[in-house]
């Protein structure tokens, strides 16, 4: 019993622990912020043009999708930034790579939007 409230307490703690790490991220990475306020407008946009329950399922993909990747990209960041502070051609790959991953994505949410949206738009 003492061990089942342990882990509850456990899995309590690593929840708060998550929505720091959300509220760090969304609060202090500008490029978080503006993909945080991109998809605001984009769920405006998405009640002003009536999207079904599929629509709504991939925006609400892409949106978080876009965020996580960029959550982890910072926390590489901020990994190579602690390991290796000084300029190092290998921790500039490192952050190439991982921004590089948040560009493919990003490029292909914007199709998505555009195949969502463009045939209600115009
Ligand atoms: N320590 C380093 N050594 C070598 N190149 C680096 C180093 N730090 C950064 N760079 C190069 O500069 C680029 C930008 O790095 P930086 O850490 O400023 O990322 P950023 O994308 O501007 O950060 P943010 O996501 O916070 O806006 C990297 O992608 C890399 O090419």
């Amino acid at each position: 019993m003492h061990k089942k409230d342990s882990f509850l307490i456990n899995r309590l703690k690593s929840i708060k622990y998550a929505f720091k790490g959300a509220y760090l991220l969304i609060t202090t990475e500008s490029s978080i912020k503006i993909q945080f306020c991109i998809g605001i407008i984009m769920t405006i946009l998405g009640f002003y043009y009536q999207l079904s329950a599929m629509e709504w399922i991939v925006q609400i993909l892409c949106i978080s999708i876009i965020m996580a990747i960029e959550g982890i990209n910072t926390a590489i960041e901020e990994i190579a930034d602690f390991i290796h502070p000084e300029h190092h051609t290998k921790i500039g790959l490192i952050k190439d790579l991982a921004a590089g991953a948040v560009f493919i994505f990003a490029i292909a949410a914007s199709i998505i939007g555009c195949i969502i949206y463009f045939p209600k738009m115009f």
